[in-house]
């Protein structure tokens, strides 16, 4: 069943030079981390562990200067108005609600990664291949099913490359 009236519109953004911060440094928020990267954004991220704690890739993205780490609970001054997103990442569902409250009221665009509706913006199941980029996503119901529909489209990329 649709959580929504309208379906969600895809919307290809230009991230490149743009701030954005990673609320939490646990799986989603490096999964997101992974995909963003590439597209030429700069990313904070901001969670209690201490550097040291952190694993690979993660680590490694903070030795190269990819990701520039704040070893600290979110509190209101992690924002510094820079932000083009925000992705509230953490397992905390009432911290994730107060960087949504937050963010909307300084008019940053905010994920909250733990409830759909609190989403000024959805992450997308991303899929590239060469100069094209795929976004694929569901209604918010079904996250299993765009995740099953990502890995026919990537097979069926596959087959297209695979000399006849
Ligand atoms: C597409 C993808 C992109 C990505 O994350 O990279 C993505 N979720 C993926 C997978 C996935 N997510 C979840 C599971 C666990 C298995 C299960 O559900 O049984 C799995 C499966 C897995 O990980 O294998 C749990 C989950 N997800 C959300 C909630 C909260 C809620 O629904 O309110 C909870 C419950 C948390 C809990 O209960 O603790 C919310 C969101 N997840 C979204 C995106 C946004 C738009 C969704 C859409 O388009 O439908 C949205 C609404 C917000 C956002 O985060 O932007 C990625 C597939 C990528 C790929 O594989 O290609
Ligand atoms: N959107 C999706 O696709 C999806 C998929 C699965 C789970 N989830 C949801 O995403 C959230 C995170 O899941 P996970 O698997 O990454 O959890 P995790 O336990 O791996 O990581 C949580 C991270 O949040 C950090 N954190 C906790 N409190 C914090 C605070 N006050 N300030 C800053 N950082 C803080 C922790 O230190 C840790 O780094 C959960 O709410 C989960 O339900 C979303």
């Amino acid at each position: 069943m649709s959580r929504e009236k309208y379906p969600r519109f895809p919307l290809f953004l230009s991230l490149c030079g743009r701030e954005i911060l990673i609320v939490g440094a646990g799986n989603i928020a490096v999964r997101r981390a992974g995909i963003l990267l590439p597209f030429g954004c700069s990313i904070r991220m901001c969670a209690p562990e201490r550097e040291d704690e952190l694993k690979d890739p993660l680590r490694g993205w903070i030795l190269d200067g990819k990701v520039r780490y704040e070893s600290r609970r979110f509190e209101k001054d992690v924002l510094t108005g820079r932000e083009f997103l925000v992705f509230a990442a953490t397992d905390e569902n009432e911290t994730n609600a107060e960087i949504v409250q937050i963010c909307r009221g300084k008019g940053i665009l905010v994920n909250n990664a733990s409830d759909a509706s609190m989403c000024d913006f959805f992450f997308p199941s991303v899929l590239r291949d060469e100069e094209i980029v795929i976004g694929i996503a569901g209604d918010g119901s079904d996250h299993r099913k765009v995740k099953q529909i990502r890995k026919k489209i990537q097979d069926m990329l596959k087959g297209e490359k695979r000399p006849k």
